[in-house]
């Protein structure tokens, strides 16, 4: 049966009479949909999503089915060959000043001693250029052949003194022959003009690739997303495809000289454009049988995990299919550090080439020219929560597939949280880890308050078990016991389960298993368990794929007029399964395997949530992981985790969430990370910009690209003249030579003069308190300008879970003063009158609110009350959250002599987690923390949960 009780507010029974009202609000029931009998009868209905098939995919790569690497020519830059026939070139770039002949001598040998094979070198005028002269005397001196790269930027004349040094120069169609742009929108209406422009590139340029084809010098036409010439832009937007006619108005211009010593690049700091810019590259080099080699690099990607992160999805990708002759990770780190993680994902594209990892040929419908999240796949959409109390007229196909889990009458935990609908982060719990459970909380990414966990956005939303501890391990039980009450939910293999249960475990069946079981005639899940999840590895026929088909379940009730109430329905599938661990089986290719299977769920329109599972040997080390995995992993590896694997299948939208497994050394990863001064340059701007919502900010080394890389940034900060920085806003430079010391402060005036700045919070200032204990981070906030010397605690639920019995003992341990606001209402007349509709005093919540007010400055109060919204926020240290079983809370209400009417309004308000709902939506993550109150045990184990948080409290300093 599927309740359908309407969201409402704390206005629940009060014990005994007279009943109290919120004012202005209605009792719960007044208006609320009845409860609806489940409706088997009436069947499934089949929701057909309408979906136009789109064309076949185009092809970008030799195969879409295997890693095949896309046959290159040979391009020779110096004595390094790139291209298919060979090895990939691994390439990185100096960050030091260029006139400074020692100190980029001295770089580019760490870098080739580090295994670079190409090193780049930004030249920005003639006397960059005459220092290049000495820079390569210097290095073939000391027996370095390690060919060098002018990068080359509006400087057509600089280009050609320097090719005459280096062994290749980079040029970039963006600003090679416009000079410094404007950017401002230029629209060519005259197509003359258009012509015009093209003839002035071929007059400068033609000279330049005429000497690099004497020399045999090579050539890198690199074009960058955001920096795009005025003229491209009036014509293609700053799009990929831009990106792609503006390389070949160049590549036309070297051809027609016969000169092929070239290859491309199409770097944006976005990997999702930058793999469809690569991969409308390589499609269209397909359609004119070109074969010129490709350099792949994720444009200014960050520093650490992140910047791995971003470079592994980007650049995995396209080697994942194949394309990539030589590569650069860039980092804000030093150019050495870049070579490591070059090499090893140079590696897994050499690996997955040689292997020919890939599965059998299948029809694909995947849109390479668009980025989009698979549809449904994602789950309810923002908004999702009040929406779905929400009438729309009968028969209407909703546009939206909701896939999150539902709640269900008579489960005893909220399995809305199982998932979140912006990604999921999953880890792996090993039942060792039970033995020390603040650890493995911590781990899992919750704060902690004495103990017990909290969940918030870093938080893994469940954890994967392959055993569960057994039923007398007091200690292992409650430790799991304690994460599903705060919403981080324990799956565990169905058998694992069924052998030992575990209540209100998700059982976990292979897909295979599952949708065989279910022609049989249904799935059993394991005693306990109160939903399914399957595991996919990538085999399934499409007939077991069949049996996730959504479908819209009609529970009952709903009115057959003009109108459907929605909450009477239930979006699942087939198998009930809410969802699947795509890890495929060994010896398959999961990038190729997925996709057949990601194919297979969009042509039957299946919108189940799939989180990806991978699982690394043990000993990886975090590097691996990171470049390797895919996506932001939170909580267990307290960081960011990125890669090929799984990234090459997000960029096509593939994936709901991801869960890793892996016991590594943290140690391993930190010893590596060496942070040069750049570094602690962004550490700096993070670290007093990063609390600032939607503020995007760039920091460069130099400016290489023309400040179009800037494209995805709304302020840059980039070094200029050395120990000078400049500052932009958007793409356009709006300070210049700022010395280093003032700059970060100048950065924050500047994004103040531009209404973009927020003061820190001071729990974000305390972060690090609000690891070591929420409660504490906490009280910060609450108590600017009103210093408590003890806590208060607010105890809320339903009525009859227990508030005043925990309160009352809790009280009595602590030295609490205990409040029950239903008494003072009474004692005290804080009401507007009575109610004669509801029979009930009417709370007046401003009354209430002022005669709390000194009581919660001083601090020290147990508040007992059903309704948590109207206390101010800053009130309350910790929110407790009672909750019991619908049947014993059932038999409690009864007991008081309520009415059945009022018993079942009740209950149905605890099945709907109303104050629950009511107190996250009113307290900050964190300080809400659900218990359960239903056998005698709970509120034993509450009350000395109580008792120690409270005696540990402390003031803030
Ligand atoms: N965890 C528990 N185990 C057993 N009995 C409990 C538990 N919690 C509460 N009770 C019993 O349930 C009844 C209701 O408890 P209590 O009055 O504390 O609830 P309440 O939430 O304060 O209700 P109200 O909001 O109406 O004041 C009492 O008889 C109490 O002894």
């Amino acid at each position: 049966m599927q309740c359908t009780a309407t969201h409402s507010s704390s206005s629940v029974f009060q014990r005994g009479e007279p009943l109290l009202q919120r004012r202005g609000r209605p009792m719960l029931g007044a208006r609320q949909a009845p409860v609806r009998a489940a409706a088997e009868t009436e069947g499934p209905m089949i929701v057909t999503q309408k979906k136009e098939l789109k064309l076949l995919t185009p092809k970008y790569c030799e195969s879409i089915h295997q890693t095949r690497r896309r046959p290159t020519r040979t391009v020779d830059i110096g004595p390094v060959k790139v291209g298919s026939e060979h090895r990939i070139a691994l390439q990185t770039m100096t960050t030091t000043d260029t006139r400074d002949v020692e100190a980029t001598v001295e770089q580019v040998k760490r870098c080739a001693d580090a295994g670079a094979d190409i090193v780049r070198i930004t030249v920005q005028s003639k006397r960059e250029a005459e220092a290049c002269m000495r820079i390569r005397e210097r290095l073939f001196k000391d027996k370095y052949d390690t060919p060098l790269v002018a990068d080359i930027h509006f400087q057509p004349a600089v280009a050609l003194m320097v090719a005459d040094a280096f062994e290749k120069i980079r040029i970039n169609p963006g600003n090679f022959a416009d000079g410094r742009k404007t950017f401002d929108e230029i629209n060519y209406d005259d197509p003359s003009e258009f012509a015009a422009e093209r003839e002035y590139i071929r007059e400068v340029f033609t000279p330049l690739v005429e000497k690099c084809k004497s020399l045999n010098r090579a050539m890198r036409i690199g074009t960058n997303h955001g920096s795009l010439s005025a003229r491209i832009l009036s014509f293609y937007g700053d799009t990929p495809r831009g990106m792609v006619e503006s390389a070949f108005e160049f590549a036309d211009i070297c051809r027609d000289n016969d000169y092929h010593n070239f290859l491309f690049s199409m770097k944006a700091s976005n990997p999702l454009v930058m793999v469809q810019a690569y991969r409308l590259l390589a499609e269209e080099q397909y359609n004119r049988n070109w074969d010129y080699p490709l350099h792949l690099g994720v444009t200014e990607a960050g520093e650490g995990e992140d910047g791995r992160m971003k470079s592994a999805i980007g650049i995995g990708s396209l080697l994942m299919d194949g394309l990539g002759d030589t590569i650069r990770v860039s980092l804000t780190e030093d150019p050495e550090y870049e070579i490591n993680p070059c090499g090893r994902l140079a590696n897994l594209g050499k690996k997955a080439d040689e292997e020919k990892w890939g599965v059998e040929a299948f029809e694909e419908h995947r849109d390479t020219h668009l980025f989009s999240r698979r549809q449904g796949g994602r789950g309810r959409v923002a908004g999702w929560r009040s929406s779905w109390f929400l009438s729309w007229p009968a028969g209407r196909v909703h546009d939206w597939v909701g896939t999150l889990p539902e709640q269900r009458e008579g489960d005893t935990v909220d399995y809305r949280p199982l998932l979140h609908r912006d990604g999921s982060v999953l880890a792996v719990v090993y039942p060792s880890d039970l033995e020390q459970p603040e650890l493995m909380y911590r781990r899992l990414g919750a704060k902690l308050v004495v103990g017990m966990p909290f969940k918030d956005i870093a938080t893994a939303d469940s954890i994967l078990m392959y055993q569960v501890p057994a039923s007398d391990d007091v200690a292992g039980r409650r430790a799991l016991r304690r994460l599903q009450e705060v919403g981080v939910h324990v799956m565990a293999p169905a058998e694992v389960l069924a052998a030992n249960p575990l209540p209100d475990a998700v059982a976990v069946m292979q897909l295979a298993v599952a949708a065989s079981a279910h022609r049989a005639g249904g799935v059993q899940l394991p005693e306990g368990a109160g939903r399914l999840a399957v595991f996919i590895d990538g085999s399934e026929s499409a007939e077991d794929l069949a049996a996730l088909k959504a479908c819209w379940l009609m529970l009952g009730g709903c009115r057959s007029g003009a109108e459907l109430t929605c909450a009477a329905c239930m979006y699942t599938n087939d198998l009930g399964a809410v969802m699947g661990l795509l890890k495929t089986a060994p010896g398959l290719s999961r990038v190729h395997a997925s996709r057949r299977v990601f194919e297979q769920l969009q042509q039957q329109e299946i919108s189940l949530p799939i989180i990806h599972h991978i699982t690394f040997p043990d000993g990886s080390s975090r590097d691996d992981i990171v470049l390797q995995a895919g996506e932001r992993l939170v909580g267990w590896w307290a960081g960011g985790l990125a890669g090929s694997m799984v990234g090459a299948l997000m960029v096509d939208g593939y994936g709901d969430g991801l869960v890793v497994e892996c016991a590594t050394e943290d140690g391993d990863y930190l010893r590596t990370t060496a942070f040069g001064l750049l570094q602690e340059v962004t550490d700096q701007i993070r670290t007093r910009t990063g609390h600032l919502p939607g503020v995007s900010i760039a920091v460069m080394g130099c400016i290489v690209n023309g400040p179009g890389e800037m494209a995805d940034a709304d302020f840059g900060y980039v070094g200029g003249a050395p120990g000078k920085i400049d500052l932009y806003v958007g793409k356009e430079v709006v300070r210049r030579n700022i010395p280093n010391e003032d700059a970060c402060d100048q950065l924050i005036d500047l994004i103040k003069e531009h209404g973009r700045w927020q003061e820190m919070e001071v729990e974000e200032e305390e972060g690090e308190q609000a690891l070591a204990g929420a409660a504490t981070a906490r009280q910060k906030t609450c108590d600017i300008g009103m210093a408590r010397s003890a806590p208060n605690v607010l105890v809320t639920g339903t009525p009859g879970t227990g508030k005043t019995s925990l309160s009352e003992q809790v009280a009595a341990a602590t030295g609490l003063k205990h409040l029950n606001i239903g008494d003072l209402v009474k004692s005290q007349q804080l009401h507007t009158g009575w109610d004669d509709e509801f029979e009930c005093l009417v709370i007046d919540e401003d009354k209430v609110c002022d005669a709390l007010e000194d009581l919660m400055a001083e601090g020290g109060c147990l508040v007992d009350y059903h309704g948590c919204d109207f206390f101010p926020e800053r009130w309350f240290d910790l929110v407790v959250v009672l909750q019991a079983d619908n049947t014993v809370l059932w038999e409690r209400l009864e007991k008081r002599g309520y009415s059945e009417r009022k018993v079942q309004e009740n209950v149905q308000c605890e099945i709907m987690h109303v104050i629950v709902e009511e107190a996250r939506d009113s307290y900050g993550e964190g300080v809400v923390h659900v218990l359960q109150s239903s056998t005698a045990e709970e509120m034993e184990e509450n009350v000395e949960r109580l008792t120690q948080w409270a005696r540990s409290w402390r003031p803030s300093s």
